[in-house]
This record gives C-alpha cells, sequence and structure tokens, in this order.
C-alpha cells in the first residue's frame, strides 16, 4: 500500500496548511470520533470542524485518542452566526476550545459573512486579537464576497490567510479565485464533491477517473488539487475515506482539467447558500 502525505498551502502569515483535509459537517458528535479515527488512520492530519456541526467534542476526543503529536495535526473550527460581535466572538472561541479540548486551534473562520447582522468587521477584530494571543495560528472567513474581502482588509490592514467557500466543478468560482489569489489568500472548496448532486455521476468524470483508474470522486479531488483549492471531502463511509485520501495518488493533465472544467453550470452551478443574502442566525 502507498502512504501518500498532503501537500501544503502557505499562508502570507507564515503557516501552512494540509491541501487534503477531511470536514465533519452533518457527522453526529459519537459518529465523529470514529471517523476522525479512521481519517487519521488513512493519513489525513487536517480535519474542518464548526461550532455549529455540534461535533467539537467527538473531533476533540478523537485528537486525544489518537496520540499523534498535536504539532502533526491541523485542526479548524468555525465562529457561528448568532456569536458574532467583539466580545461575543472572544466568549464562543474560548467555548469552541473547550469542547475541543486544545489550547490552540491552527485556524479559526468567521463561517458566514451574515450581512444583515452587520457585524463581520469587528468579528474580524476579534480574530485578529485571538490571534495575537497564539491560540489561533491562523485566520480566516468563510462565506465572504469580494467586497466584503475587501472591507475586513481596509479596517484592521489584516489579510485573511483562507477563504472557505463553495467550489467544485459546477460552481469553480474563477472570479473569487481571481481576488483571492492577487492578495494572496488561499482558495478552500466547501462541499468539494458537490454535496450529494448529480455530480458525481457525471458521464465527463466517468471518463477521466477510468482513464485514471480511479473513481469520480477521486478525479474532483484531484482536479481541486491541481487548481490549488484546499479540499475537504466529508464521508462517514470507512472505505470513502481511505478512497478520497488515495486521490492524493492520481494526477490530472490539461485535457483532464479542461473536461471537468466544462462542467462549470455558472451560477446555476450553485448549491447552497449565496453569502452575500445568506443570514443563517
Ligand atoms: N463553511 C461552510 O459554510 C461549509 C463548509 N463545509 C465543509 O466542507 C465539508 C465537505 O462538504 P460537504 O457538504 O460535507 O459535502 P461533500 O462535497 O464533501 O460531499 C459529501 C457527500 O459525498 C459522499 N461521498 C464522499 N466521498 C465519496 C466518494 N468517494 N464516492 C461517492 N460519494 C462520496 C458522502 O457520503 P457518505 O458520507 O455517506 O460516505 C456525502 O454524502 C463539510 O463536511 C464541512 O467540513 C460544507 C458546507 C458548508
Ligand atoms: O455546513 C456548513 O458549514 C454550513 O455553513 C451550513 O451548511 C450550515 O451548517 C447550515 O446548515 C446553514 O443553515
Amino acid at each position: 500500500m502507498t502512504t501518500y502525505e498532503s501537500p501544503l498551502q502557505k499562508f502570507t502569515d507564515g503557516n501552512a496548511i494540509p491541501q487534503l483535509g477531511y470536514g465533519v459537517w452533518q457527522v453526529e458528535d459519537d459518529v465523529a470520533e470514529k471517523v476522525v479515527a479512521a481519517a487519521f488512520k488513512a493519513g489525513y492530519r487536517h480535519i474542518d470542524t464548526a461550532m455549529i456541526y455540534g461535533n467539537e467534542a467527538g473531533v476533540g476526543r478523537a485528537i486525544a485518542a489518537s496520540g499523534l503529536p498535536r504539532e502533526e495535526l491541523f485542526i479548524t473550527t468555525k465562529l457561528w452566526n448568532g456569536d458574532q460581535g467583539y466580545e461575543e466572538t472572544l466568549a464562543a472561541f474560548d467555548a469552541s476550545l473547550e469542547r475541543l479540548g486544545l489550547d490552540y486551534v491552527d485556524l479559526y473562520l468567521i463561517h458566514w459573512l451574515t450581512p444583515k447582522a452587520g457585524k463581520y468587521v469587528e468579528t474580524w477584530k476579534a480574530l485578529v486579537e485571538l490571534q495575537k494571543s497564539g491560540r489561533v495560528k491562523s485566520i480566516g472567513v468563510s462565506n465572504f464576497t469580494v467586497e466584503t474581502l475587501r472591507e475586513i482588509e481596509e479596517a484592521t490592514g489584516v489579510v485573511p490567510a483562507i477563504h472557505q467557500v463553495e467550489t467544485h466543478p459546477y460552481f469553480p468560482q474563477a472570479e473569487l479565485r481571481e481576488y483571492e489569489a492577487a492578495k494572496g489568500i488561499v482558495h478552500e472548496s466547501w462541499s468539494p464533491l458537490g454535496n450529494n448532486s448529480d455530480l458525481l455521476g457525471e458521464s465527463a468524470l466517468a471518463a477521466v477517473a477510468e482513464k485514471h483508474g480511479a473513481t469520480p470522486a477521486q478525479a474532483v479531488i484531484a482536479w481541486h488539487l491541481a487548481k490549488g483549492n484546499v479540499v475537504i471531502p466529508k464521508s462517514v463511509t470507512p472505505e470513502r475515506i481511505v478512497q478520497n485520501w488515495e486521490s492524493l495518488g492520481v494526477t490530472l493533465d490539461a485535457d483532464d482539467i479542461a473536461a471537468i472544467d466544462a462542467l462549470d453550470k455558472g451560477a446555476e452551478g450553485r448549491i447552497g447558500g449565496d453569502p452575500a443574502e445568506a443570514d443563517y442566525r
């Protein structure tokens, strides 16, 4: 069996993130403990959770039981929308850290812009403070827009290390990725496999996958990796956890990438909420 190691993407703050990680949205807390253990066994060292997923404690138990040195792990969690605001953020962060059983996280994200609440600038200031405290190594955002990425930078002089946002072949985020590249913001793809849409059944993917002796999911993960995206596929199925990790052994050529690029559906390709409008509380 080949042993893989994820490539790293460098942040402008000097830290780096493993490009292939493991996401745990819609995973019950007790299940999270088991599947994160399986992910560690497969080789993943980067775990993506959030307060709203309700499984930080289960992730924390898996970390504690793993025996893996803390410095080999990369743990992300996120501030939920109802906790935005300067003081509220500091308190919510403490609670997340406690549930995880950690004394620092590698990455803390503002989960959604929530434009109507209008608190994202003061919330970003709290993340800047948390990074200074050393209890968060890197800070970033999720579900922002070009305009609001610019706004938080102008308010603080601090550019997010990373932007986690819906990205998959149906909705590849070309314009946003161009702005991020100019700013050195790493792009992170959520719902990278298209979360139960028709994506994995596309015949174009089947053709690319067959050419490489791979599965459609592996072809999609390899596409994200080739684009430089950080990618965090979720699965609670043991063989898929391993299969997704083994995407690291799949290298696409320019024709394969063009064939997957052609699946772009424009605005129609979006599966989740539009950050400019979504105001989940
Ligand atoms: N910041 C944000 O707002 C958001 C962040 N995220 C993050 O991104 C992560 C991934 O996104 P998510 O929405 O979960 O969806 P994904 O795009 O990762 O798709 C997950 C689905 O694909 C299935 N699947 C996984 N691997 C395979 C495979 N090899 N072959 C076939 N099917 C497969 C899973 O099934 P099964 O589990 O049954 O195996 C599950 O139904 C989340 O877990 C979360 O960490 C997601 C949404 C929003
Ligand atoms: O999965 C996430 O990270 C999300 O932000 C959302 O899909 C969220 O969990 C949700 O359910 C929105 O109401």
